[in-house]
Formats: C-alpha cells, sequence, structure tokens
C-alpha cells in the first residue's frame, strides 16, 4: 500500500504539486493523468525521492519513503521511464540485472531472474540476451526497461509514460502486456500518462490533477458515470463515453449461451451455429448483415472471454456479423456475444448514471 499524504512540491513559491493525498492499495494500479505541466511527473519523482519534497509525507507499507536508506529505496521501488534509460554499452541481460547486481546478488539468482523476465516479456533469451539496446526496436527496448524495473521484485512500480514514444500500434500490443504482467505479478503500480485511453486500458484506480491538485480519485467507471466536475467531464471526453465505457468492459460479462438451434420466434435475430466434432463452430447460420445463409467461421472474428467489448463490436463491425462466437484455447464453442449483448452496457450506464 503506498499513501500519499498532503504531498506539495513548491519551485519559487508556486505551488505545482498541492497536497496531494491519496491512498493506492497493494495490488493497484494507479494511473496519475492531467493536462501537461499539472503536476503528475514531480508527484511520481517525489515518491523515489528523485525530487525532493516541499512538504507532506509519502508511506510505503508502513514506512515513509524520505527515511528509507538508498538500498532499500531502489530494491522497494522500481521505475521505467519513457526513455527507457537502458546502459547503452550494456547487453539487454546486464540492464535487467542493474539492481540485483548493485544488491550483490549471487550470480545463479541473478542469471534466473532475467530468464524469468525475459519470458514474462516475451524476449527469447537465446535471441536477447547478448543484445545491445541499438539493436532494439523501440517496443523491445520498452520491454527491457520495465523489465529491468521489476528485476528486484519491488513493492511498487513507478512508470513515466513509459510508452510515450512509440507508434500506436505497439503501444497496444505493450499496454495488453502491461495489463498481463499486473494481473501475473499483482504489484503495485503507479502510472503517468496523458492519455485517457490508456488510463482506461490499465488503472484500477485514477487520479486526475490539474494545477497541482487532485481534482477526483476514483475507479475509472465512476469517474466516466460520475465526474466530480466539469473539468473533469471535459478532460474525459463525454463525446466518446460509450465507446470508452466498451473498453472497459469484458466479453465474459455479457456473453450468454450459444444458439446451438433455430428459434423462429426470433425473426431477424434467428441464427445457429455449426460445430465440428471438438466442438469448434465451423459455420454460423444467419446473423450476417449481408446473407442469412451459412457463413463459415473465420478465427478473425471470433472472440474470447478476455477480450473487450470495443474489440469485440469492431470485429462485428469489420466483418458484417451480428453475433461473435466465444471460443475456449481449445478453439471450443463456449458462448457468444451479440450485438444486444454489447449495447447492454448503455442500460448499465444509464442505471448508474441515475
Ligand atoms: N525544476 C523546476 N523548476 C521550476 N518549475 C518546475 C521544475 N520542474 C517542473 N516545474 C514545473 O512544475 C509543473 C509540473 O511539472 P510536471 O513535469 O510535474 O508536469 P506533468 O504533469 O508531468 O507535465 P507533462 O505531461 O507535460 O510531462 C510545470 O508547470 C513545470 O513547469
Amino acid at each position: 500500500m503506498i499513501e500519499l499524504q498532503g504531498l506539495t512540491k513548491t519551485y519559487a513559491g508556486k505551488h505545482v504539486v498541492d497536497d496531494v493525498s491519496l491512498t493506492l492499495e497493494t495490488g493497484e494500479f494507479g494511473v496519475l493523468i492531467g493536462p501537461s505541466g499539472c503536476g503528475k511527473s514531480t508527484t511520481l519523482k517525489m515518491i523515489n525521492r528523485l525530487i525532493p519534497l516541499s512538504g507532506g509525507r509519502i508511506i510505503l507499507n508502513g514506512d515513509d519513503v524520505n527515511t528509507l536508506p538508498t538500498e532499500q529505496l531502489r530494491r522497494r521501488i522500481g521505475y521505467a521511464i519513457q526513455s527507457t534509460g537502458l546502459f547503452p554499452h550494456w547487453s539487454v541481460a546486464q540492464n535487467i540485472a542493474t539492481v540485483p547486481q548493485l544488491l550483490k546478488w549471487p550470480k545463479s539468482r541473478i542469471d534466473d531472474r532475467v530468464d524469468e523476465l525475459m519470458a514474462m516479456f516475451h524476449l527469447d533469451p537465446s535471441e536477447f540476451r547478448h543484445k545491445y539496446p541499438h539493436q532494439l526496436s523501440g517496443g523491445q527496448a520498452q520491454r527491457v526497461g520495465v523489465a529491468r524495473a521489476l528485476a528486484a521484485d519491488p513493492e511498487v512500480l513507478l512508470m513515466d509514460e513509459p510508452f510515450g514514444a512509440v507508434d500506436p500500434i505497439t503501444r497496444e500490443v505493450l499496454q495488453a502486456e502491461m495489463k498481463r504482467v499486473h494481473q501475473q505479478t499483482g504489484k503495485t503500480i503507479v502510472f503517468v500518462t496523458h492519455d485517457m485511453d490508456e488510463a482506461l486500458q490499465l488503472a484500477t484506480r485514477i487520479a486526475l490533477l490539474n494545477g497541482g491538485r487532485l481534482v477526483q480519485y476514483d475507479r475509472p467507471i465512476e469517474m466516466m458515470v460520475t465526474p466530480a466536475d466539469d473539468f473533469v467531464r471535459e478532460f474525459i471526453g463525454q463525446a466518446d463515453l460509450g465507446l470508452k465505457l466498451l473498453s472497459r468492459r469484458w466479453v465474459h460479462q455479457y456473453q450468454r449461451p450459444p444458439s446451438l438451434a433455430h428459434h423462429a420466434t426470433l425473426p431477424g435475430l434467428d441464427h445457429c451455429w455449426q460445430l465440428d466434432d471438438a466442438g469448434r463452430p465451423v459455420a454460423l447460420e444467419g446473423a450476417r448483415l449481408d446473407d442469412g445463409g451459412v457463413t463459415p467461421v473465420k478465427s478473425e472474428w471470433t472472440a474470447t472471454p478476455d477480450m473487450s467489448l470495443k474489440e469485440a463490436l469492431s470485429r462485428m463491425v469489420w466483418y458484417r456479423v451480428m453475433v461473435l462466437p466465444v471460443i475456449d484455447e481449445a478453439g471450443k464453442l463456449i458462448g457468444e456475444i451479440g450485438m444486444q449483448g454489447v449495447m447492454g452496457i448503455q442500460a448499465e450506464q444509464r442505471v448508474h448514471a441515475s
């Protein structure tokens, strides 16, 4: 658990971080967000003492960060930044091992940890162990930067716009990976971004700052549905609220049992799946926008339970189908998600808002 208590930073008499208090429970993914210059990076850098505080306290699992010896600070708080900060003349393995080396871990323990982290970030050790930072793509370098920050298994991981400099597609891949790593490790993370979509994708808690002050600290859904004021509403961007909600909802929350027989009582919506012997969907009868006949199922328009509704909707629109099969890891049909399932979210949103 990390607690910011009345955190304040003053430069030349001006408060750039102004009395910020919040608590992030263990295992939460907290995102600091707000317009440029609102004090996000300053807040983050005060947590690991890169910037000294002007006032307030930061408590990490009961300990005042300001009083921690440097070695504990390095071990307990990991830090990853946008430019990666990798040492150019060190190999990937040496970079990942930076903090364990400083902490004088035995070599075998360091090697095991490097391999474990490379596997976690899908970097094949035989290919990447001995590469140097200039031989990596932007996305690979970011993965190494985050792996390095996690090397000593810190209690909290700080990330300052880590994906700000990569192209949008790589960024999405890295966000999905970060989400998986968070779930896998249960780490407490404090992440700075100015991108609301990124925040909604990753956060379990969002802290919205403006002019150094904390305007709202809430779960993403609450912030979208009950913004504290007009500034929050505008920052989130009401125009895209529906789509943003879709990116925070998962297929497994809205899937229904698959239709395995025709229902004459459902004209227009009637459809059924044809399965192979292994229970995998091979064809859809009905429920296509341009043709009510039999359509072979393609992997491009299947859904998995952990897919966002936004992606499911995108697949429906792109492949012109009203319903997607939901499959398990073996490709077996376990449910279906239809347009109506996606629309169900709107009703939920209205209930929340009223
Ligand atoms: N060393 C400094 N001396 C004076 N003012 C500073 C210093 N460092 C930062 N500031 C000011 O503090 C404010 C907050 O800066 P900070 O970098 O925390 O903002 P930010 O929200 O992270 O912005 P961005 O999204 O643009 O990175 C800004 O107005 C900045 O100009």
